[in-house]
């Protein structure tokens, strides 16, 4: 298991919601508490010298605490004989002080590496979440890859800063103790030994139970989120139906499983605290009756018997220290389970490719003389290896050109899209960029090329000026203003108090939708793509603002090739070319006359609602009823 340090590629299917993997791997995990404190020593990299000093001073307060018994045993013992004892006295009170004021250096440094390590947990599992495959994002809920980086981060913070270091000088303190009262008295220690034994081995047997109940709980505080994050993204949905109950009752559901699986946590973790202490409270009962009919026969001091008891109450708190700090380390595990399996999905390769990944494709085709800024030939893709959703498509996007996709609902066309982003890799096939093989150029450098308006318009909270800059943050005002004319959003910013620094709500709730529509084109047009997808792009407006775009997008293919996914006549009329997808397959092109006049299918999309000037297609409608 990492440290901490994310692999680039790791299991990850056939995970669930509640635990990224399965049941077992996860009974094939060492549970042992060294594995645990191997692992989470781990995550103190890059901490250890700030670590080591904590470690260092915390001892050196432990130690000059060991000093004060034998200091108060010359003064019991001084006092006895009558001598004078007020600078044994002054040396305790500055032993003290100076205990107290190491210890709370130390503390500060260990809570300071202790937001140190969950710092950099939270930056890794930030850039790694973003980065995953786009699959993973369809595997997991997002509510719960969240929680990964808030409620299970700030558990470990705990374990760093205090369980580590509590184990390191605890069993130091302990073993220092313990040496002091062999040589003060060897018989009162083994007393002392066997009635602690009983406890380690009561605190033992509970161990296992806490990391279950642990790891159930962040789970369920995982769900929590997952949950009110899916009640929170589909309000409108939740208020229409009045379902606030149901999803309240659900949500409840799963804060009752954390509740109870707390509970069960907070069971076990008290039962092992009364257990440490009725061991300390049994071995100074021991001690003192037998340490004290020794003293009464004579066969020994006083002030060996007080050194010793204080000796013995010194054992204790860093004896229970280790005792809750290794509850603390297997609770932790729970959590740094969670974080270090999402640390483990597998993160999309945006560089260029690596040799061995091209046999998955077929040869490369020949480079066209005219290099067309897109080109898919016999594209075959399925989200799942088993269901095929593209069997055979190829088309060609000139430079300046307009392409328009069309087809039945179903057919394929949003994934043809999410193929030229680079989102997954054509399962056969290629895809071409200016002639060259995207899986030669690489994702990064595909996406360069390319622009996207897809059907959920996506609008993040932030100002209009942010979110119409978001892919060239230092725009000119120019160009700012230029695509404000194209996407027709000039009234827009006239009428929103602050213009284009309004703020806008979470995912855009305080713009229609054709703004919102607006808003995802001038973006893209901001970038000045070599290739624009636009899905759907007047499935938001108006007939005037219909008109308008049409008008847009021949400005548009002046300068880029623009793909186009449509569903009404006036978009798909003017383009240049039209392919028609049916079933995954690319089965007719040519321009609209062409496919009327030959291709019944597109006759039949032409003629049917789907394609009827300024009609919604069905499924474009029950996409707006649940907005
Ligand atoms: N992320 C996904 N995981 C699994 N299957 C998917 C995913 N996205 C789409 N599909 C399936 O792929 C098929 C094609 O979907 P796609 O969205 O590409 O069709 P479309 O032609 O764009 O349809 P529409 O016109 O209705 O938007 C559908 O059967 C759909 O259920």
């Amino acid at each position: 298991m990492s440290g901490g340090v994310a692999a680039d590629t790791g299991p990850a299917a056939g995970s669930t919601v509640a635990g990224l993997r399965s049941d077992d791997e996860a009974a094939d995990e060492d549970r042992s508490t060294r594995a645990a404190v191997a692992t989470l020593y781990g995550l103190t990299a890059g901490h250890r010298t700030a670590a080591a000093v904590a470690t260092a001073l915390t001892l050196a307060g432990s130690a000059l605490g060991l000093v004060q018994p034998l200091v108060a045993r010359h003064a019991v013992d001084a006092s006895g004989r009558g001598q004078v004892i007020w600078p044994l006295l002054a040396l305790l009170g500055a032993l003290f002080l100076a205990e107290a004021a190491i210890g709370s250096a130390g503390r500060f440094l260990l809570e300071r590496m202790g937001e140190g390590v969950v710092r950099q947990l939270r930056l890794g599992l930030v850039g790694r979440l973003l980065r995953l495959e786009m699959r993973e994002y369809d595997r997991h809920r997002n509510g719960d890859l969240i929680s990964r980086v808030t409620a299970d981060t700030t558990l470990l913070r705990e374990v760093v800063s205090q369980a580590l270091v509590d184990l390191v000088t605890g069993s130091l303190v302990a073993a220092g103790a313990v040496i002091l009262m062999a040589w003060l008295d060897p018989l009162l220690l083994l007393l002392v030994a066997l009635t602690v034994a009983v406890a380690a081995a009561l605190v033992t047997s509970l161990l296992q139970g806490l990391r279950k109940a642990s790891e159930h709980m962040q789970e369920s505080v995982g769900a929590v989120a997952a949950d009110l994050e899916r009640a929170l993204g589909a309000l409108p949905m939740v208020r229409v139906h009045r379902a606030e109950d149901r999803e309240a009752a659900r949500i409840g559901g799963r804060v009752q499983e954390a509740y109870d699986a707390g509970v069960r946590t907070a069971k076990l973790a008290s039962v092992m605290s009364p257990a440490v202490e009725l061991a300390v409270q049994g071995s100074f009962l021991i001690v003192l009756v037998v340490g004290g009919l020794r003293v009464s026969g004579h066969a020994g001091s006083l002030g060996d018997l007080v050194a010793f008891l204080l000796y013995a109450s010194y054992l204790v708190l860093p004896l229970s220290c280790v005792f809750h700090a290794v509850g603390l380390v297997q609770r932790g595990m729970g959590a740094y389970l969670r974080v270090d399996q999402a640390l483990r999905l597998p993160v999309e390769h945006t560089g260029p490719p690596v040799a061995q990944a091209r046999p998955r494709h077929r040869p490369v085709p020949s480079v066209p003389a005219d290099r067309p800024a897109l080109a898919l030939h016999d594209v075959r893709f399925g989200y799942d290896p088993d269901r095929p959703v593209l069997s055979g498509v190829t088309f060609a996007v000139p430079h300046r050109r307009h392409v328009a996709l069309v087809g039945p609902s179903g057919a394929g066309k949003s994934t043809v899209f999410a193929l030229v982003a680079g989102f997954y890799e054509p399962d056969a096939g290629t895809v071409l960029f200016d002639g060259r093989p995207a899986a030669e150029l690489g994702r990064d450098a595909c996406r360069r090329r390319i622009a996207v308006v897809d059907q959920n318009t996506h609008v993040v909270h932030g100002t209009l000026r942010e979110n119409i800059t978001y892919a060239v943050p230092d725009a000119p005002a120019a160009e700012v203003r230029r695509v404000l004319a194209l996407a027709r959003l000039e009234e827009l910013v006239d009428r929103l108090p602050g213009g284009l620094d309004a703020v806008i709500g979470e995912r855009g709730s305080t713009l229609s939708g054709g703004e919102r529509q607006r808003v995802a084109l001038a973006r893209a047009l901001l970038a000045r793509p070599a290739l624009l997808l636009l899905d759907e792009p007047t499935s938001h407006l108006d007939a005037i603002n219909e008109a308008a775009l049409t008008g847009v997008m021949k400005e548009i293919a002046q300068e880029c090739a623009l793909l186009v996914i449509a569903h009404r006549l006036s978009t798909v009329q003017h383009a240049d070319r039209i392919v028609v997808l049916h079933e995954g397959r690319s089965v007719a092109a040519g321009d609209h006359e062409e496919l009327l006049a030959h291709n019944p299918l597109y006759r039949d999309l032409a003629t049917s609602q789907m394609l009827r000037p300024g009609a919604p297609s069905t499924d474009r409608a029950g996409r707006r009823a649940n907005d």
